[in-house]
């Protein structure tokens, strides 16, 4: 669709310049503070680590700015890949560092960019920029009829290719509470992740998250962990056959989140390779935080779905931030 151009600023700074516009949302409770790139608010590390701190700031696993792509050097590159992609979502982790994409996010800054009155989903696919190329999102239905958001997330990869699967991985991960350093696999869905299956259960709720997991090799720009238990397969009242698997996340540059939508993805098609040829193409990922599902496309791409809620409109004083 068309998108109205990311030309006029909003008045999202109140009557102080000293007063910041933010909006607080989340994705299957992984949260975002949400900014309107119009306002010309610039994002640096110091910024996101204050109003992602989750006692003296708003709180948040990250910072989005959804702004122009005209607006930012790396812009040009999704504007020329579709110049339909005017807005792009500048998407941090709570620690300041920058990421290539986040799965949760797109959904949200999809429901935020409507809110705002920049996407019309009846008009048609909301086509946004971010690090890792153009993602396209539509409204769609959710298990029993919920509204959600259906993300393109694009081409994924094994970085490990057919042998890692077939050794059960490319990587070892070792995860505090747990006896022994497992087999890992890599994923690549624009951003870096690891995936390792867990015994059963009381393996998944053993690990503790609070500690980062150690990957070997170490990834040139570190990961995402994901812990993953199969669940098997299940017939949805509309007849699809999918398979769930629970799963817990520690995030690069966050630590545990309660969903990272990226790393759903990473954990579906992970488990799906694992299984084999005859393995469903549409899994249902229970996360802390709620149920996304994931679909491995035919054309080699992904899709992510779930909620994306807007909680609230924030005036930050600025002053107060920083103190
Ligand atoms: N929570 C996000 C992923 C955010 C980025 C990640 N921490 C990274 O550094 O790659 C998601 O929903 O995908």
């Amino acid at each position: 669709m068309t998108t109205p151009a990311p030309t006029a600023p909003s008045p999202a700074t109140t009557s102080s310049a000293r007063v910041l516009r933010v909006t607080k949302g989340h994705g299957t409770q992984n949260d975002f503070v949400l900014l309107d790139g119009r306002t010309g608010t610039a994002l640096d590390a110091d910024l996101v680590r204050a109003l992602a701190d989750r006692r003296a700031g708003v709180g948040g696993d990250g910072v989005i700015r959804l702004v122009a792509s005209a607006d930012l050097p790396e812009g040009a590159a999704v504007l020329a890949e579709d110049p339909a992609a005017t807005w792009f979502m500048d998407y941090r982790n709570a620690d300041g560092s920058i990421a290539e994409m986040c799965g949760n996010g797109v959904r949200v800054v999809a429901d935020y960019a409507r809110a705002l009155g920049l996407w019309d989903p009846a008009a048609g696919e909301l086509v946004l920029g971010t690090r890792a190329g153009v993602r396209r999102v539509r409204a769609a239905a959710g298990p029993v009829g919920e509204d959600w958001y259906a993300v393109d997330m694009g081409a994924w990869h094994l970085p490990g290719g057919p042998e890692a699967v077939a050794a059960g991985g490319d990587a070892q991960v070792e995860v505090a509470g747990l006896p022994v350093p497992r087999p890992a696999l890599s994923v690549d869905v624009g951003n870096p992740h690891t995936v390792l299956a867990v015994a059963g259960a009381g393996e998944l709720d053993a690990a503790d998250l609070t500690r980062a997991p150690e990957v070997t090799p170490v990834p040139p720009h570190g990961t995402n962990v994901e812990l993953v238990v199969p669940l098997g397969e299940e017939r949805l009242a509309d007849g699809t056959v999918v398979g769930r698997v629970r799963m817990r996340v520690h995030e690069r540059g966050v630590g545990e989140t309660r969903s990272c939508g990226t790393g759903a993805c990473a954990a579906a098609l992970a488990v799906r390779a694992w299984a084999g040829p005859q393995a469903p193409d549409v899994w249902l990922v229970d996360v802390p935080g709620g149920t996304v599902r994931v679909a491995a496309l035919p054309d080699g791409h992904v899709e992510l779905a779930g909620p994306a809620v807007l909680l609230a409109d924030l005036d930050v004083d600025l002053d107060a931030l920083t103190r």
